[in-house]
């Protein structure tokens, strides 16, 4: 018999270097927020649901939140409804709410759901609104330590993740659009990286991984495209009140989640195909991971 080849090795070598994470994360959770920036190229779409069904096969329990910001935008000017940004977080108006909910629940979470579905039947939509999953508060902007009254945004004040864990217990995969119901009998528009963080910490999941348009936070943005490769909450809660206003929300929920006890968070470059695959089961470190400081989960 003659010795195998050395690129039938090095595919071996690929396969086994996956084996310790299948070891570590089997049977866990983890939650991914894929973003609305990350869904528009139709190969990348593609790539994005065949790691997630990967994913599932391998023995982890993935939960998917999305985001559809361009997605609104779009929906709205065709609309003729002006639409501005505070600190991040979309000024939304009674108007713009009923736009948002119609395009994040009603075409994007569908969307993603026809993706992952093409692999079989596994991703089941929801609405935060559904089964009482996300509660929230009407949440004002903070600029320059001073409250904004931004609409109808909300502050997740409550989650409740039964529906969720029954999907995931028949081996589903739960795919959640980040739009609230409030006690007050509103609906509240949240920013989808601040729900996927309530999501993770309320699931006990051991990662957070939030999918984007860029290969993580830059230390020096717009100046430098230098990628902070690994820092810690204290770290990042330092950094935080200098970031601009698309990190903002996204910084804030990997701290939200590691302070809340979720062991990582990740900001992964969603252009690269496979990331989710190549963060999870291989030893190569890709974009950002926010890890708890030393001395506690904070
Ligand atoms: N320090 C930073 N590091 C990386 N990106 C940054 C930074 N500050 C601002 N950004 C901007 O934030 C954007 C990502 O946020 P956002 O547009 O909300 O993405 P998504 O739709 O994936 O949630 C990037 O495309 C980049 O333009
Ligand atoms: C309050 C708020 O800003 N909500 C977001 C919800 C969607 C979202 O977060 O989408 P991305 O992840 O693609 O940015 C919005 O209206 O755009």
């Amino acid at each position: 018999m003659s010795a195998p080849r050395g690129h039938v090795l090095a595919k071996a070598a690929t396969l086994i270097e996956a084996l310790p994470w299948l070891e570590r994360f089997h049977g866990k959770t983890v939650v991914i927020k894929y973003g609305g920036h990350a869904m528009t190229d139709e190969a990348l779409r593609r790539s994005f649901a065949e790691d997630v069904v990967f994913l599932r096969y391998a023995g982890l329990r993935p939960v998917i939140v999305h985001g559809g910001g361009p997605q609104i935008n779009a929906a709205l000017e065709k609309q003729g409804i002006e639409s501005s940004f505070t600190a991040g977080l979309r000024v939304t108006t009674p108007e713009a709410m009923e736009v948002v909910r119609m395009v994040l629940v009603g075409q994007v979470n569908r969307d993603v759901v026809g993706l992952i579905n093409r692999h079989g039947a596994f991703a089941v939509g929801m609405s935060g609104e559904d089964a009482n999953l996300l509660t929230a508060e009407r949440k004002p902007a903070i600029v320059d330590g001073e409250p904004v009254d931004i609409g109808q945004v909300g502050e997740i004040v409550e989650v409740q993740v039964g529906a969720v864990r029954s999907l995931l217990d028949d081996a589903r995969i739960p795919v959640i659009s980040s739009v609230a119901r409030g006690d007050d009998g509103e609906v509240y528009n949240v920013n989808a990286d601040t729900a996927a963080a309530a999501l993770a910490v309320a699931l006990d999941a051991v990662k957070l991984i939030v999918l984007t348009d860029v290969e993580g936070l830059y230390a020096d943005w717009p100046e430098s495209d230098e990628v902070i490769d690994e820092l810690t909450t204290d770290e990042l809660a330092k950094l935080l009140p200098d970031l601009s206003a698309g990190m903002v929300p996204k910084m804030g929920a990997c701290l939200q989640a590691v302070r809340g006890g979720v062991p990582q968070a990740h900001v992964l470059d969603g252009r690269v195909p496979h990331s989710l695959l190549l963060e999870v089961f291989t030893d190569e470190g890709i974009g950002t991971m926010v890890l708890p400081s030393r001395g506690g989960a904070s």
